[in-house]
């Protein structure tokens, strides 16, 4: 699975003129023909205005994910990113100045995570993040670390910040689940409700015990979690 950028990934294998031409109209052709499917393909899975990945490659790269979760027995986390009161952005500020967090959120998603993650917009103000070979403990960390960005990174409008803030809902699909993505997806989206219910702003995850239901980051977890993990993992490849 490539990294968070959508990136031209055609092998470099240009086609070589017939011995003895130095050139070759069919070649110009068929390289500048690779050009196109190249950017078409890219144009596919990315995101217009946010350059990340839509929702028809977050649901591949899903599938993909889950089932090499299967095959190597590492847990994928999945974070669900829903800005608060957008609409309000929008009525106040204008649908440019909307747009303006949208783009400024998919920064900071890009750059909270690893480039092995996987940051998509999911539809409209919602984004999800699926974190490859991550467990509910990491996942609940880099969920954190996302909401922390989102908050104190202001979005400026002729001199003011507008305050944006998301709630987060964190979920892992783990070997012994028989979740369908539709399910890891409703699991996570019903933390991510539970975190909006509870004040916004925040992230709530599925427990540790199974048995029971969504939980919220304490302040003292959220403390906890930034000591035991560090900032590092931003870093890491
Ligand atoms: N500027 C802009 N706005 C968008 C885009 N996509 C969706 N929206 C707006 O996002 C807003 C979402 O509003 P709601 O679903 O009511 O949610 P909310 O106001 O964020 O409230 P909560 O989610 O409950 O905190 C709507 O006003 C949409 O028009 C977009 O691409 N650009």
């Amino acid at each position: 699975m490539s990294g968070q950028t959508p990136t031209n990934d055609t092998a470099d294998s240009s086609p070589i003129c017939p011995v003895g031409e130095s050139q070759c109209g069919v070649i110009d052709e068929v390289v500048a023909l690779r050009g196109e499917v190249a950017t078409l393909s890219e144009q596919v899975r990315t995101d217009t205005l946010t350059g990340l990945f839509n929702f028809r490659h977050f649901r591949q790269a899903l599938d993909q994910e889950m089932e090499r979760t299967r095959r190597t027995m590492q847990s994928t986390a999945l974070v669900m990113v829903d800005l608060d009161y957008f609409k309000k952005v929008n009525d106040s500020w204008g649908h440019e100045v909307g747009n303006q967090a949208l783009v400024s959120t998919a920064q900071l998603l890009r750059s909270t995570t690893r480039r092995l993650d996987i940051p998509c917009r999911y539809g409209g103000e919602e984004f999800a993040v699926i974190l490859p070979a991550t467990d509910l403990m990491t996942g609940i960390q880099v969920a954190e670390r996302i909401r922390a960005a989102i908050e104190t990174t202001p979005v400026m409008v002729n001199g003011e910040d507008i305050g944006l803030t998301a709630s987060l809902g964190v979920e892992i699909y783990s070997a012994l689940k028989e979740d369908t993505p539709e399910q890891l997806i409703e699991r996570a989206d019903r933390c991510l409700y539970k975190a909006k219910q509870q004040g916004r702003n925040q992230v709530c995850h599925g427990t540790f015990d199974m048995g029971q239901s969504e939980a919220a980051v304490s302040e003292e977890e959220r403390d906890a979690l930034s000591d035991f993990f560090g900032d590092d993992r931003a870093d890491e490849e």
